[in-house]
């Protein structure tokens, strides 16, 4: 596994990051959705240099020109609830990706542990195919890990990009011991050092579901 951090040299992707992270900025979630889209774009522009590319000759009004397309067929898949407008972001790009979706949820027990619940998946045959997974979080990576693991039962993959908005150094290094061998790469913006009791990314942005669409039960 490969791991490729997106933050440097510094970008206006920064810009973004403070934004999600920004407690007034985020009683806005028009931004804060919008942030993730345009966060997924710039991993999606990223991603696409790693693509192998075809010829085609193309007609203009006054010539032709040669321009490149991917060679690679896409599948964009992404966790629920907060992956969605990473997703969107991604597929701005990769219009012509298929797609497919996980639900991973924290469901926590009375003395505050929780256990990942999947309960959802929708997704396309993966064989031969380049699959990008995403989700804005990677705390402790659990959720990442059982979704990636969901969503190997459509076939083999060519190779897997993952894709986070901000990781947990732990998480990062979870994933990085339990995919060693896979053809992945993850791909993070921002790596934060801690995880608090409840496993929550410090600094981190606090809960993307949540301030992407509202609280839930
Ligand atoms: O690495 P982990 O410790 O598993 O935590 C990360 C997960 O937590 C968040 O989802 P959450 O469970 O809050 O669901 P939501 O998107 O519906 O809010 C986030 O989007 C990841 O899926
Ligand atoms: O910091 C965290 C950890 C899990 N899920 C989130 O949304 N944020
Ligand atoms: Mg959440």
């Amino acid at each position: 596994m490969e791991i490729k951090q997106i933050n440097q040299p510094v970008s206006i992707l920064s810009s973004f990051i403070a934004e999600m992270r920004d407690v007034e900025v985020q009683t806005d979630p028009l931004r804060f959705r919008r942030n993730l889209e345009r966060i997924g774009e710039i991993f999606a522009y990223e991603i696409s240099k790693t693509l192998t590319y075809q010829p085609k000759e193309i007609t203009t009004p006054l010539g032709k020109a040669t321009e490149w397309f991917p060679q690679e067929k896409l599948v964009v898949t992404s966790i629920l609830r907060a992956g969605v407008p990473l997703h969107n972001g991604i597929l701005n790009y990769f219009d012509r990706a298929e797609n497919g979706f996980v639900s991973a949820f924290r469901k926590y027990t009375v003395n505050g542990e929780f256990d990942i619940h999947i309960e959802y998946i929708s997704a396309p045959d993966l064989t031969g195919k380049t699959v990008i997974m995403a989700d804005p979080m990677l705390a402790t990576g659990s959720s990442l890990e059982l979704a990636y693991k969901a969503i190997m039962a459509n076939g083999k993959p060519k190779h897997v990009h993952l894709v986070s908005i901000i990781a947990s150094q732990a998480g990062v290094d979870y994933i990085s011991s339990i995919l060693e061998e896979e053809p992945v790469t993850l791909w993070v913006a921002a790596v934060d050092d801690e995880l608090n009791s409840k496993s929550y990314i410090v600094p981190g942005i606090g809960d993307a579901g949540d301030l992407a669409y509202g609280p839930k039960l």
